[in-house]
């Protein structure tokens, strides 16, 4: 029996353009031993739709090319099924294939799908909602609002975003509350990540982990102008927790309160999320998606 892949592509994500070439995917995955579809994406949530029918179609493993929005499509419909999730990194950020460590590499990325090492990840959900890397309602969300108006998914768009969002950037009072932990502040950030990299390199929470159960949670309330700058300069030394308005908690699940009554912007998997209530529940599932890794 042959092994079915079936390859999700977003020609849009990162530098866009992205092509997956039939005679380099049959120098990995000779014909005579495997199925290889390849499907491109021409509209947003088209990855979705892509990977249901796929698993109609009985492809054993369904490989998300794009990045961590066009992953959070694929693991959303592949999550506590048999199928098992590859990913081939051609995003901007590819904050959770670099927190598994698959290299944007062509080759090598193919080549670990190949090996077919197989391991199981937490994933969690927001309102129900699948994420695997992470989500948030602070600052980060701000600035997801802002870079998804704009054309171009670079490294540099997100810094413009960034400089755009510290102009404007207000929320309202919030209430968040997990195991006998309650408080109630005005977040700049409040971030809840499975993963220990945003993308880039970049980590909020580097004592996150895929496979501990849990969720890593950040919360820092509205800073001064000086507290800000002093913050991202820490933060870009992976020391932001050297200041003490930074908490960091370890949960498996949370509620989260808008107590002005106003719908909370949400960044999930670095793409906005516009939720159906004020009040937010975010659980975490163990060890229920599985995943080539190297
Ligand atoms: N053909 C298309 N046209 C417009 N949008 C698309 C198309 N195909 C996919 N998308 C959307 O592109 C968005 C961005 O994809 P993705 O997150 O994979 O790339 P990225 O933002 O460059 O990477 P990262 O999230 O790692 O920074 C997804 O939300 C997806 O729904």
């Amino acid at each position: 029996m042959k092994t079915k892949i079936h390859f999700i592509v977003n020609p849009i994500s990162g530098k866009g353009k992205n092509e997956l070439c039939p005679t380099l995917l049959a120098t990995y995955f000779p014909e005579a031993d495997y199925d290889l579809v390849i499907k491109k994406t021409e509209f947003a949530n088209h990855a979705t739709q892509l990977t249901n029918s796929s698993m109609e179609e009985e492809a054993e493993i369904i490989v998300a090319c794009g990045g961590d929005g066009t992953i959070n499509e694929v693991a959303s419909c592949v999550v506590n099924t048999s199928i098992v999730l590859g990913i081939l990194p051609m995003g901007s950020g590819n904050g959770l294939a670099s927190n598994l460590k698959i290299p944007k590499n062509r080759g090598k990325g193919l080549s670990i799908i190949r090996n077919r090492n197989i391991t199981s990840i937490d994933t969690a959900t927001i309102n129900g909602s699948p994420f695997f890397s992470n989500t948030g309602v602070g600052f980060d969300a701000h600035v997801i609002s802002d870079y998804e108006e704009k054309a171009r998914r670079r490294l540099f768009s997100y810094v413009q975003s960034t400089f755009r969002t510290l102009k404007k950037f207000n929320t309202g009072p919030v209430e968040v509350s997990c195991d006998g932990f309650r408080e109630t502040f005005s977040p700049f950030l409040l971030f809840v990540s499975n993963s220990n990299e945003m993308g880039y390199k970049m980590s909020l929470t580097p004592k996150a982990s895929l496979q501990d159960g849990l969720l890593d949670l950040i919360i820092v309330p509205k800073l001064s102008r000086l507290k800000l700058i002093y913050f991202t300069i820490l933060f870009l030394f992976k020391k932001h927790h050297w200041m003490k308005e930074v908490k960091f908690k370890q949960v498996n699940k949370l509620k989260i309160k808008s107590l002005d009554d106003t719908v909370l912007k949400i960044q999930k998997d670095g793409g906005l999320f516009v939720p159906d209530s004020p009040d937010i529940e975010i659980v975490l599932y163990p060890e229920n998606l599985k995943v080539c890794v190297p």
